[in-house]
C-alpha cells in the first residue's frame, strides 16, 4: 500500500473566490454485499479488495486536487470507517480529527436487509421495488424482531436511546436524522473555512445532498451516488453550493458508476 510521506505532501489548492468552505462527500468503497447485489442497511459488510482500491484511489484523487480535509466524519458502520482510514492514509491525512455518528449510517432497510435486490424486484415488481429503494416516503417492512433485537443490543448504538434503532426507515427519515448533523456540526465547520470530508453511504449522502442542494422529491429519486467517487461542494457564506449537485473529481467515471447503481436489481 502506498501513501504520501513527508516531502511529498501535496499543496492545498485554492478555493474559488466566493467559497467559504469545502465539503467532500465520498461513499464507502464496494462492500461484499454490494458485490453480491444485496441490501445492506445497518449491517456490517467488509470492503472487497476492489472496494479497498476504490478508497485508496479516492485518497489519491483528493491529494492530486489539493483537497486536504481538516476533519473527517463517518458513520458507525465498518465499511465507512475502513474506507475513511484507507483514503486518509493515501492522502497523507491519517492524523486529522475523526468524528463518527449513527446519523450518517446507511438507511435502515428493515426486512430488505441482506436480501438480493434482483429477487426483491422480481417478487415485489419494479414499481414497489423502486418506491422502497428510491422514493422519499417508501418504508420497507420492519426488520424481523430477533435481528432487530441484536442490532439494538449493539454497544455502538447506546447513544441512540431512548428512541432506539429504527425497525426500518424511509429516505425522508434519513433526511430527518442527517439534517441536525448538517446544521449543528458540518455547517458550523464549513463556516469557519474548513475543508470537511464525509465518508458515508449511498442513502445518507443522498440525504445530505438533498438538504444541501434543496432537491425536489423527483430529483432526490433520480440521485444515485457511486462508491469511492469524491464529490466536491464549495459553499458560500450562506452555505449554498456554488455548483448545484457539486462536482465529482472524476465526472466520467462517476456518471457511469451512478448509472450502474441506478440499475441495480434490474439486470
Ligand atoms: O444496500 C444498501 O444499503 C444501499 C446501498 O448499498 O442500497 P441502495 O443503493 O439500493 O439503496
Amino acid at each position: 500500500m502506498t501513501g504520501h510521506t513527508t516531502g511529498t505532501v501535496p499543496p492545498t489548492a485554492p478555493r474559488p473566490e466566493a467559497a467559504v468552505g469545502t465539503l467532500v462527500l465520498v461513499r464507502h468503497g464496494q462492500s461484499t454485499t454490494n458485490a453480491e447485489g444485496r441490501f445492506t442497511g445497518w449491517t456490517d459488510a467488509p470492503l472487497t479488495a476492489h472496494g479497498e482500491r476504490e478508497a485508496l484511489d479516492a485518497g489519491r484523487q483528493l491529494a492530486e486536487h489539493g483537497l486536504l480535509p481538516e476533519a473527517v466524519h463517518t458513520s458507525l458502520l465498518v465499511r465507512s470507517v475502513h474506507s475513511a482510514e484507507l483514503l486518509l492514509r493515501e492522502a497523507g491525512r491519517s492524523w486529522i480529527p475523526v468524528h463518527r455518528t449513527w446519523r450518517l449510517n446507511e438507511r435502515q432497510y428493515g426486512a430488505l436487509t441482506g436480501r438480493r435486490k434482483s429477487r426483491v424486484r422480481e417478487e415485489a415488481g419494479p414499481a414497489r421495488y423502486r418506491a422502497w429503494r428510491r422514493s422519499l416516503g417508501g418504508v420497507p417492512d420492519p426488520m424481523p424482531e430477533e435481528q432487530l433485537a441484536r442490532l439494538r443490543a449493539d454497544p455502538r448504538y447506546t447513544g441512540l436511546r431512548p428512541t432506539g434503532v429504527p425497525a426500518a426507515e424511509s429516505l425522508a427519515g434519513v433526511i430527518a436524522r442527517v439534517t441536525p448533523y448538517w446544521a449543528d456540526v458540518l455547517a458550523a465547520r464549513l463556516r469557519t473555512g474548513s475543508t470537511v470530508l464525509v465518508v458515508a453511504h449511498g442513502n445518507s449522502l443522498r440525504a445530505l445532498a438533498a438538504v444541501l442542494d434543496g432537491l425536489s422529491g423527483p430529483e432526490t429519486e433520480e440521485l444515485n451516488i457511486p462508491t469511492g467517487a469524491p464529490l466536491r461542494y464549495d459553499v458560500d457564506a450562506a452555505l449554498r453550493p456554488l455548483v448545484r449537485g457539486g462536482r465529482y473529481l472524476n465526472p466520467e467515471r462517476a456518471r457511469a458508476a451512478a448509472a450502474s447503481v441506478a440499475a441495480e436489481g434490474a439486470a
